[in-house]
């Protein structure tokens, strides 16, 4: 089980991780409040343990600007959160940068939507629609592929994410207190997983 913190964006936030381990640590370069820009990322990155792996998260961005800031940070993988279609993402990895394709689900539709991604990409994550508080555990579970689950993960509703054996884990709002991370959610959620995690990502 991978377990991914995501929209970091102080240098305290990298200190927590790494006295935390989670697998992969998410840094947002799509419009949001945990928006980071490329200077603030490459501190943050100075900070990281080498065994924390760095995502960068893109939505509908120029994939030559995904390109330019992937390899600038040496990003261990890019993830996907917009409308990016399978020659978006072809392009990429055949510039050598691992993917991970979010798709966010409301239907089982979205999961056919998905699917096209998996033997293109390094993972599929399956996220609900932002905004919406969508349990999308029940869609998730019709899904024949496999996939890191996100969405309102929380210590209190982690079960039922588990209960999906997914490949891993992604966590933002859930260990946030007042829009900043939370070291104590963080190891909560560390704690919890700690029995089903297995070798991560080498
Ligand atoms: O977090 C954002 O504001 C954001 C904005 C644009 C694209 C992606 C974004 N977040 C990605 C993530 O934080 C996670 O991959 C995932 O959506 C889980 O978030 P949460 O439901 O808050 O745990």
């Amino acid at each position: 089980m991978l377990v991914k913190f995501c929209g970091l964006k102080r240098i305290e936030d990298i200190q927590m991780c790494n006295k935390l381990f989670p697998d992969m640590i998410g840094l947002i370069f799509a419009e949001s409040p945990r928006k980071v820009d490329v200077e603030l990322a490459e501190k943050i990155l100075k900070v990281k343990g080498n065994f924390i792996k760095a995502v960068g998260v893109f939505k509908n961005q120029s994939v030559f600007d995904v390109l330019k800031i992937a390899k600038r940070l040496g990003l261990d993988f890019v993830q996907l959160h917009g409308e990016e279609d399978l020659e978006y993402v072809k392009f990429l990895r055949q510039e050598g940068v691992s993917v991970i394709k979010a798709v966010e689900i409301s239907s089982e539709e979205d999961l056919r939507k998905a699917e096209k991604y998996v033997n293109l990409v390094n993972f599929v994550l399956l996220d609900r629609p932002k905004g919406s508080d969508l349990d999308i555990t029940q869609i998730a579970k019709l899904a024949k592929f496999p996939y890191i689950i996100a969405g309102g993960i929380t210590l209190e509703n982690l079960d039922k994410f588990l209960a999906l054996s997914p490949v891993g884990i992604d966590i933002s709002s859930g260990i946030e207190t007042n829009g900043l991370k939370d070291y104590k959610k963080m190891k909560g959620i560390i704690e919890r997983v700690k029995p089903l995690r297995n070798g991560g990502l080498g």
